[in-house]
């Protein structure tokens, strides 16, 4: 059986960053920035007041309480600005330009508030609450590398040196597929022998969580005919195709049955449990990606987060790799198939401990739901015991 590394170390060789596109400002969140951004200007662009109050000469505040005429007043946006001259104040707003001769701003609190002429009670030091231009960035300074994932923050300083568009690679868009026909679209009535489509549900929500952009494409039931049809109408908009199901020994595997004659996608077993039956391919001109995962729904979120994950990474040029582990103490015992590396839900506690799930099925949607974490069990090991130390993956 192929190991869990080579069977990730083939899709990464296979995935491509996308290539980057000139984005307007609000399609960037969750992208990754593919150009570094410099400031044509200083920030703040000139100096200005940190507080509300009174801007003024600060040897005019030798003796205290000292009353001053009040000889302008400058609102943040200001144009015309009037210098203030030796014992002269003005009444000037948090962010307003400050004017020529000040050296200090008196926050109002100080003062008697007064607008013709203003009792300041307190001292302030020279260049008490004035922001000086240049002292958040320097013209010409990088504020953000390229391989940056934009976030808000991100687009705030983006924005906050006048950028209207920047070059980004966009979010991978994956069309989700569902197959079987024992399955029905959640809301609708159960006949005998129907289950509900959980998968699609929770790979369209993964492939999301991620950063990526995901089209639930609904379930094709068990017609190779039906998925390849989907896959026609998907395929030029897709970075990536995500199917689980049919993927393994059964008699009925759609997936399998539509993709093995096309010779671009691969279906073998994997040295994992859950997530042993594995397809993964390229599709069409563009060679599009495709993860045929398996079925059970534990089955396809495991495999997701071990082999999609970190190809979408890698699409949005991040590094992407096999998922991070902690080490924790497993309060309960472990079992696991000898040959096969296992990934058992569970809860990872605060003082660093983990409780394995009652259930482990890879069917068993109420383990997972329950479970902060993936407990790693290398293939070689078939027993752990309580209180044993293990690799842990956060959910
Ligand atoms: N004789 C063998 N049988 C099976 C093997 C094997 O090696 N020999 N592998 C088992 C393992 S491991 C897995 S995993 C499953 C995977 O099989 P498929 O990928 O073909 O998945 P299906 O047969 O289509 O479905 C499996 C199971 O999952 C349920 N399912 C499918 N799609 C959904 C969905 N969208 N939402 C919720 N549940 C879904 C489906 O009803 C089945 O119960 O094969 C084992 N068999
Ligand atoms: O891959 Mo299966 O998930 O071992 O049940
Ligand atoms: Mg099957």
């Amino acid at each position: 059986m192929k190991s869990v590394d080579a069977h990730l170390a083939e899709i990464l060789a296979t995935v491509r960053p996308l290539a980057p596109l000139e984005l307007e400002l609000e399609q960037t969140l969750g992208t990754t920035l593919a150009e570094d951004v410099s400031s044509p200007v200083p920030l703040p662009p000139f100096d200005n007041s940190a507080m509300d109050g009174y801007a003024v000469r600060v040897e005019d505040l030798s003796e205290i309480p000292v009353t001053l005429p009040v000889i302008d007043d400058v609102a943040a946006g200001s144009l015309e600005l009037r210098a203030v001259g030796p014992g002269h104040a003005v009444r000037i707003m948090t962010g307003a330009p400050l004017p020529a001769g000040a050296d200090v701003v008196v926050p109002v609190e100080w003062t008697d508030g007064g607008t013709v002429s203003v009792r300041i009670d307190r001292r302030a030091e020279a260049g008490n609450a004035i922001r000086r231009a240049g002292e958040d960035v320097q013209t010409g300074e990088i504020v953000l590398k390229a391989g940056t994932v934009i976030g808000p923050a991100q687009l705030g300083i983006i924005a906050g040196v006048g950028r209207r568009r920047v070059w980004a690679r966009p979010r991978p868009r994956v069309v989700v597929i569902s197959t079987g026909a024992e399955l029905v679209e959640p809301g609708g009535p159960l006949q005998p022998g129907q289950i509900w489509d959980s998968n699609s549900y929770t790979l369209t929500a993964a492939v999301r969580e991620v950063g990526a952009e995901g089209f639930r494409a609904g379930s094709v039931g068990d017609d190779p005919g039906m998925l390849l049809d989907r896959l026609d109408t998907h395929l030029m908009r897709a970075d990536a195709i995500i199917t689980s199901g049919g993927v393994s020994m059964g008699a009925y595997e759609p997936v399998k049955e539509a993709l093995s004659p096309l010779g671009t996608v691969r279906f073998e077993k994997v040295a994992m449990q859950p997530g042993m039956p594995q397809g993964f391919g390229v599709l069409g001109d563009d060679q599009v990606p495709i993860f045929a995962l398996p079925g059970n729904p534990v089955s396809s979120f495991v495999s997701f987060m071990l082999f999609v994950r970190p190809a979408l990474d890698r699409m949005r040029g991040l590094p992407g790799g096999m998922p991070e582990t902690v080490t924790a103490r497993t309060t309960g015992p472990l079992r696991s198939p000898s040959g096969r590396r296992s990934y058992l839900r569970g809860v990872l506690a605060a003082d660093g401990t983990v409780s394995p799930a009652h259930g482990q099925g890879s069917h068993q949607l109420a383990a997972l739901a329950s479970a902060n974490a993936l407990i790693v069990v290398p293939e070689d090991v078939t027993e752990v015991e309580a209180g044993a130390s293990v690799e842990v993956v956060r959910l």
